[in-house]
């Protein structure tokens, strides 16, 4: 890998942005590293959860511009769809991710971390979609993962001006779930995750499912999918285990059966 660097602490499996100098930027080669990398965690049963973060000063200042004059039409739309299927991809796994945004998180980088489930922020972090200050628009599914994050009003206001905000603004409109000083990101962050890592996969897996495809069908289709999935968790061994715990007053020991 020469963009991203994967480091395992079970039960975390941890990926480094690492194109430091150019703050992150995403290139094609970034988009291929991080599918395989996300890969091999999803298909290594010691990582329960997934946190991306930036090396550097940055989380990641979006695609690379220094390779925007060598696009034509047909080019940048490949390269969009190419980021914005890493994004589909990312938020469609079964185990939970989070976002550990250490700096600037602007264009594509924050459109990767919408695609994360979670979004830990530090104070001086500064995020926004500043694509229209180039003369183009977010590509990879930043229109659409914006609005239904934290509504069309302000979704429109940060995508119109292209202006940053910090991460105490992005924490009070919901775009990212919590903000604590840089020095203890990285703790918080992993504390975070082993809560996660200890909750039942399998609930995990079908909540994701629930929330990401639910909310673009009618809410009778979406209904119908959480009680079919019900049906699903209750023929678990986790589901008798996390019962049982709880009648016997202990913790429960969840092994995604
Ligand atoms: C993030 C900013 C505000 C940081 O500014 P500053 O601290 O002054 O650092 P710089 O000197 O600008 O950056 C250091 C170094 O990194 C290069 N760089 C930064 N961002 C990118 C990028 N997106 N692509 C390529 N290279 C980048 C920068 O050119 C510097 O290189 P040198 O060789 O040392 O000059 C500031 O960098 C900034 O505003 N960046 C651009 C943010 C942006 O517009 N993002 C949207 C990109 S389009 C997109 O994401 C499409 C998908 O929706």
């Amino acid at each position: 890998m020469e963009t991203i660097v994967i480091k395992k602490e079970t039960p975390i499996g941890w990926i480094y942005l690492n194109r430091p100098d150019r703050l992150n930027a995403i290139n094609q080669q970034m988009i291929k590293e991080l599918r395989q990398g996300i890969d091999e965690m999803v298909y290594d049963s010691d990582i329960k959860v997934i946190i991306i973060t930036g090396n550097g000063k940055a989380f990641s200042a979006g695609a690379d511009i220094s390779r925007f004059k060598e696009l034509n039409g047909y080019t940048a739309w490949q390269f969009a769809k190419s980021g914005r299927e890493l994004m589909d991809y990312i938020e469609n796994i079964s185990k939970p991710t989070i976002a550990m945004v250490n700096g600037y998180a602007l264009g594509g980088g924050l459109e990767l971390a919408m695609a994360c489930d979670i979004r830990i922020a530090a104070e001086e972090a500064q995020l926004g979609l500043p694509e229209i200050n180039l003369g183009i628009y977010p590509g990879f599914g930043g229109t659409q993962r914006l609005v239904r994050l934290i509504g069309k009003g302000k979704a429109l206001e940060l995508m119109l001006t292209g202006d940053r905000i910090s991460a105490k603004e992005a924490e009070k409109i919901g775009l990212v779930n919590k903000v604590v000083p840089l020095s203890n990101l990285e703790q918080e962050t992993r504390n975070f995750a082993l809560k996660l890592a200890e909750k039942p996969p399998i609930s995990i897996a079908l909540i994701k499912l629930l929330v990401n495809q639910g909310i673009d069908l009618p809410i009778l289709a979406g209904l119908n999918m959480e009680s079919l999935g019900w049906g699903v968790v209750f023929s678990t061994e986790d589901e008798k285990e996390g019962v049982s715990a709880f009648l016997e007053k202990r913790k429960a020991q969840f092994k995604g059966k």
